[in-house]
């Protein structure tokens, strides 16, 4: 379990203070993956560097299981940091250790002797896929088979916690794919706390069980994967289930509304419903559908025609279980 409580941290450069974490409060429980998701800026290298014990927040706490890795003694720090496995966006390997010896390295620095260090690291191995990779060398290792050695040594330690710092953004969307389902099968395999920083929507919808979105150093906007998709109009309900931009549209076409449903699709879904009980079509302009926590969430952009008052289409829906807003404005209101 991590808890992360009200950490911040300030830098100071040229008599400005820049307020990277202003207060970051979060938790991820065991056997769980929290997404935390922000713009160039945002904090995450902070966060990720404070919590992986690299920096010391100026405030706050950082709990593993109850204990405060915040505030822990210099001279602690190296075990400290035993209880967190870091994996980083490359793998930084040394180029010269074979891939067994490099997996073995977190344990040679910790005092593991050699046979069980040797025991250690062929089970690793295994654990990420990489059983008949042991003699070789990173160069002769693809990028993803690279990250995978990555989190067998972040895993060497047995950590309470594993930090993911953009692993997936140096792959390519197959390779993508593999590592997020290799990271989400170990995460319930050894009941950890993982904890994922990405600026990928498609990490988080692959295997974050929560998200936060971290903005100018605060969490903006936190909760379960299926809770925030599901509230309209919310940011990362608006960044997970992305439409394109909308072209203005005459007003002589009618309104346009932003539908989230949530109700199953097939021929009960809310706007097809609706359709019947106006006895109107309600054109989809764009549509994105999610199948996300066991729901499957349909955002749409819909037309709702001039003969229909908007506000009572979407009185109607919320009564059907879809939630919607009256959203863009037709061209002549802009004008
Ligand atoms: N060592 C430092 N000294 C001064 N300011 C810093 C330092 N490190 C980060 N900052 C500032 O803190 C803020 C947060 O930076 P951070 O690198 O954590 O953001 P980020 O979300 O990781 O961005 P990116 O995705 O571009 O890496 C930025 O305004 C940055 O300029």
């Amino acid at each position: 379990m991590i808890a992360v409580k009200d950490l911040k941290k300030v830098y100071h450069q040229a008599n400005r203070e820049i307020r990277a974490l202003d207060g970051v409060t979060l938790e991820v429980p065991d056997d769980s993956v929290h997404g935390v998701i922000g713009q160039s800026g945002a904090g995450k290298s902070t966060l990720v560097r404070c919590l992986a014990l690299l920096d010391r927040p100026t405030s706050g706490t950082v709990e593993i299981n109850g204990v405060d890795l915040a505030h822990v003694r210099s001279s602690d720090l190296r075990r400290a940091r035993r209880r967190l496995g870091v994996v980083f966006q490359h793998a930084n390997l040394f180029d010269s250790r074979t891939i067994a010896d490099n997996v073995a390295y977190p344990l040679e620095l910790a005092g593991v002797e050699r046979r069980e260090r040797a025991a250690k690291v062929t089970e690793l191995l295994g654990l990420v896929g990489l059983g008949d990779a042991a003699a070789a060398h990173p160069a002769q290792l693809s990028g993803g088979q690279r990250q995978r050695v990555g989190i067998a040594r972040a895993l060497a330690t047995d950590p309470d916690v594993l930090l993911c710092d953009e692993p997936t953004s140096a792959l390519d969307p197959r390779t993508t794919d593999e590592i997020l389902d290799l990271i989400a099968d170990i995460k319930a395999r050894l009941g950890l706390a993982v904890l994922v920083i990405t600026h990928e929507m498609h990490v988080v919808k692959r295997i974050c069980d929560s998200v936060s979105l971290l903005e100018a150093g605060l969490v903006v906007e936190s909760g379960p994967l299926a809770g925030v998709v599901g509230r309209l109009g919310g940011r990362l309900s608006e960044m997970l289930l992305q439409l394109p931009p909308a072209a203005p549209l005459p007003a002589t076409l009618g309104a346009t509304l932003e539908v989230l449903d949530t109700t199953q699709p097939g021929d009960t879904a809310a706007l097809t419903a609706a359709e019947r009980h106006f006895d109107a079509d309600l054109p989809v302009l764009a549509g994105t559908v999610e199948h996300l926590d066991g729901t499957t969430f349909s955002r749409m952009r819909v037309l709702v025609p001039p003969s229909l008052d908007p506000a009572v289409v979407v009185s109607h829906l919320k009564g059907l279980g879809a939630e919607s807003t009256i959203s863009a404005p037709s061209i002549d209101e802009v004008a």
